[in-house]
């Protein structure tokens, strides 16, 4: 089959659309926030372990070696599983509404990381001298602000890392019990506050704009399969059938393939309105849409362009073999009674066929002419153009509508 040009509806993606729905808003919102955390915070990684490395560095004369490398070590390590995660989202990203366990180990070794750094500062931190206990605070301090920023997508991963990476520190301070580390204590204390309140602040106002955004995706895709498709029978309307149309003769025309254009219409539907009321007309409707539907090939287009008159676009096929497919669509109609109120009655329509050679809407005038030659040679019937005098119907094709 021909690709459908952009933006329009194939017959497949109508029924696609009629399973699916629009996207599961929380779930959307969810995943587009784990992709920003994971997008922002696998640079962090890197950039992490390089401060683990200019600390150690600064640590270098007044620590252990062993101790140093031990912890920078362990840094690594659960950066690394960080980083390798996250080219496992990258290379199979989560589908919407999964339930991910990998997430879960995500958030557990980030969480670890963080622990990590927490409470292995405690263990490299020289003890005696305060200068180097402030460099330490100074580094901690600024590892959370970053995390602040990096997870702000994610509340508890925000609020997890910063209180992994200041209270182990903090508590560390208040414990000493002299003045100056006290002050050190609280001055993290209320950088940690400060941070929690900015963090919860900060994921609220992704949330909702991500929210809204999602919202307006999902807003504009309803729209814009209502302005293509019938809400009553989730065929084509006539616009989108006749744009579809149009790109498909002039595709025909490059490629010499046939196409061919079958019209139908009920016959005395206004008698089935007028006597068993407008809702059963509509039932009616949605019966003879699903009958087409299911009745012709993937590839063909159905349309409801008209109160009771249907469309069916046929690429790759001759009028004739259209004439052979219209009296087949014909027979099956009058053959399945419909389920009225008061019991079964059959409904039948009349044909008109026309194969496109030009302009589309050349052939769409041929085959409504055939269409109401059927009419007039008293309905249940099909006609194909090329066997018919072209007809003007009184009023022309707008009267109809
Ligand atoms: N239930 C329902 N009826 C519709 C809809 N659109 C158009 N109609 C009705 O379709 C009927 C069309 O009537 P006519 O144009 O006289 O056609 P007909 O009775 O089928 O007669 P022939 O086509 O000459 O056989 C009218 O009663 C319209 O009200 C719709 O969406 N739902």
């Amino acid at each position: 089959m021909p690709c459908p040009p952009r933006g329009c509806y194939t017959q497949q993606m109508i029924n696609k659309d009629q399973r699916a729905g629009p996207a599961n808003l929380p779930s959307a919102v969810h995943q587009e926030k784990l992709t920003l955390l994971l997008q922002q915070s696998h640079i962090a990684a890197y950039i992490s372990v390089g401060v683990a490395a200019i600390l150690v560095a600064v640590l270098w004369e007044q620590q252990s070696s062993d101790r140093l490398l031990t912890w920078m070590g362990g840094i690594v390590a659960t950066a690394s599983v960080r980083v390798v995660m996250y080219q496992s989202f990258r290379r199979h990203p989560p589908e919407v509404d999964e339930n991910s366990h990998r997430e879960f180990i995500y958030f557990a070794a980030t969480l670890t990381y963080f622990a990590w750094w927490g409470i292995g500062s405690l263990w490299i931190m020289p003890k005696a001298s305060y200068a180097d206990q402030i460099i330490v605070l100074y580094f901690m301090i600024g590892l959370a602000g970053s995390a602040v920023a990096v997870f702000s997508a994610n509340w508890p991963l925000q609020i997890g890392a910063v209180a992994l990476l200041l209270l182990p520190i903090v508590s560390w301070f208040f414990a000493q019990g002299s003045l100056p580390e006290a002050g050190m204590a609280t001055a993290g204390l209320i950088f940690l506050l400060s941070a929690t309140r900015s963090a919860r602040v900060l994921a609220g106002t992704i949330d909702t704009n991500l929210r809204l955004k999602h919202q307006l995706i999902n807003a504009n895709a309803v729209a814009e399969r209502l302005a293509r498709v019938d809400e009553l029978t989730n065929l084509y309307n006539r616009r989108a059938f006749n744009e579809y149309s149009r790109l498909q003769a002039a595709q025909a025309q490059r490629t010499g393939n046939p196409l061919s254009l079958v019209l139908l219409d009920l016959d005395h539907f206004k008698a089935v309105n007028d006597s068993y009321g407008h809702a059963v007309g509509d039932d009616v409707l949605q019966h003879v849409a699903k009958m087409l539907r299911e009745s012709v090939r993937e590839s063909d287009i159905c349309g409801r362009i008209g109160g009771e008159e249907f469309a069916i676009l046929l690429p790759g096929t001759s009028a004739e073999k259209a004439q052979v497919v219209a009296e087949a669509l014909r027979r099956q109609l009058y053959e399945i009674p419909f389920a009225f109120p008061d019991g079964e009655a059959i409904i039948h329509a009349s044909f008109g066929v026309a194969q496109v050679r030009g302009e589309f809407s050349d052939a769409l005038q041929q085959a409504d002419s055939a269409l109401y030659a059927a009419k007039t040679a008293g309905r249940n019937r099909v006609e194909l153009c090329d066997n018919v005098t072209p007809i003007r119907r009184p009023g022309g094709e707008q009267s109809r509508r």
